[in-house]
């Protein structure tokens, strides 16, 4: 079978928009599927980023949450008003609810006097009706009574009891808040689709509801490899390190507001990790992997995805950090392997992984911003492979982080906010120089 043949045959169908099933980009990605046929050729960031959107979809279940646990979440109904908004004509002033024509011409020099029937205050209704040469004491909210057609603000009277004294004329409907001004009933508020947000959970309260129907969450199932991780909080042995990715990912999953369907720290032990992923995949919509999927012995997840029978979609991003990256679709789900060095870990999880899960949800805050900015430092290495380099980002200024981008380094990462990216064949960079820098 020639190369490119067999390049199409380990790689998973795709729907294209009119459903047909067609195999991922042949026509314009010819090159990529044959070095992926060849095991050799890096992918652009851009395309290993659309090959990994292209194979997950939209989330389309439902599930029904309380208001306080709707914030972030992706509207799953249409929002329609059962009543008008507000359900009665109000005041929007502290005042006298009147009729305009028994004021008209009033001022200071001709004051018009009208006789105070009751008083009415937000929360209550008043059974009076205003009539000629009459008003009703009324405070800000408080249904206005019929026959009123206008609200006078206190300031423009002598703030009478019994009786009132009017130094100002209104035209009609002037001061009044009418029904269903904000909304009619049955007309529709939000649709499904909308992410919630405080105005949004708002707007649910003032239309009486207590939960609301949504998408559900994405669930990850984590799992970091390595026969020399330890758990943190058991003894280190010699040769050992405490797993950082693990909580890494768990973190950054809760801080996007995905759901967790498990974790786990299993060891070089291919059929051990293939046996967790497969008692575990029916929980998850997605799976992330750190650890071995480079070259060496002890890089089990090449095997892994042999023994599971995963449909690989690539092998490698023409990135640093992060470059063997490695990603396919099991049992209709996708699995991304990231690098085990924690900075390729954590930079792939926003290069690669937070794509995913904007598509997956429909959430717009997951979607990568790029930035342009002013070096503030230099950087002395030169990047013949595209690089992210980690950083500060504040006010169009960026300052990199002091000490090694290497991707076994993660410490000088903290209170970074940013990555700079430097193109494929930059040459070092010096303080003031314009870059692009992508917000983590
Ligand atoms: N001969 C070659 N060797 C390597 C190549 C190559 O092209 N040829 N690529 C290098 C690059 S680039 C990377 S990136 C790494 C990727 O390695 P793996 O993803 O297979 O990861 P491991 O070998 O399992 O680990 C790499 C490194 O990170 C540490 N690690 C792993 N997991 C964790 C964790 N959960 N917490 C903390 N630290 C972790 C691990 O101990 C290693 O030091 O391969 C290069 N090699
Ligand atoms: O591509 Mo690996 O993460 O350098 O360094």
């Amino acid at each position: 079978m020639p190369e490119l043949e067999k390049a199409f045959v380990c790689l998973p169908r795709m729907e294209n928009a009119q459903g047909a099933g067609i195999r991922s980009q042949q026509v314009s990605m010819e090159g990529y599927l044959w070095g992926v046929g060849m095991n050799t050729e890096p992918l652009e960031l851009e395309m290993a980023v659309r090959l990994l959107r292209e194979h997950v979809k939209r989330m389309t279940e439902t599930e029904e949450v309380v208001l306080e646990k709707a914030d972030r979440r992706v509207l799953a109904e249409d929002i329609c008003a059962e009543r008008d908004q507000p359900p009665f004509p109000r005041s929007p002033l502290d005042g006298y609810a009147l009729r305009s024509e028994d004021i008209r011409g009033a001022d200071r020099e001709h004051p018009v006097e009208l006789r105070v029937l009751t008083e009415v205050d937000a929360g209550h209704c008043a059974e009076l009706e205003v009539t000629p040469g009459t008003a009703v004491r009324i405070m800000t909210g408080a249904p206005i009574p019929e026959g009123a057609d206008a609200v006078l603000r206190q300031e423009d009277s002598d703030y009478g009891e019994d009786t009132v004294l009017v130094y100002h004329s209104l035209r009609p409907w002037q001061n009044y808040c009418f029904q269903g001004e904000d909304y009619k009933a049955g007309s529709c508020l939000m649709k499904a689709g909308l992410q919630l947000h405080a105005v949004e959970i708002g707007i649910l309260s003032g239309l009486g509801r207590k939960t609301v129907r949504v998408y559900r969450k994405p669930r990850l199932l984590l799992m970091s490899t390595g026969d020399e991780l330890a758990e943190p909080g058991t003894p280190l042995r010699k040769g050992q390190i405490y797993d950082s990715n693990l909580h890494m990912l768990c973190a950054q999953c809760r801080i996007w507001d995905v759901d967790i369907a498990g974790r786990k720290l299993v060891q070089d032990h291919a059929e051990e990790a293939a046996e967790y992923l497969r008692e575990n995949v029916g929980q998850a919509d997605l799976i992330l992997t750190t650890g071995g999927v480079s070259v060496g012995k002890k890089d089990i997840m090449h095997e892994v995805y042999r023994l599971l029978g995963v449909e690989r979609i690539f092998w490698k991003v023409r990135i640093k950090p992060g470059m063997p990256t490695l990603a396919g679709m099991y049992e209709g789900r996708e699995i991304i392997s990231l690098s085990g060095n924690p900075y390729g870990a954590a930079a792939n999880m926003n290069l690669l992984v937070k794509p995913v899960l904007e598509k997956m949800t429909g959430r717009r805050e997951l979607g990568t911003e790029y930035r342009e900015a002013v070096l503030e430092n230099g950087y002395p290495k030169k990047s013949p492979t595209r690089r992210f380099v980690r950083a500060f980002y504040a006010d169009g200024k960026v300052r990199i982080a002091q000490g090694s981008n290497d991707s076994g380094i993660l410490s000088n990462m903290a209170g970074c906010n940013c990555m700079v990216e430097f193109p494929s064949g930059s040459q070092e960079a010096e303080a003031g120089d314009q870059v692009r820098v992508c917000m983590l």
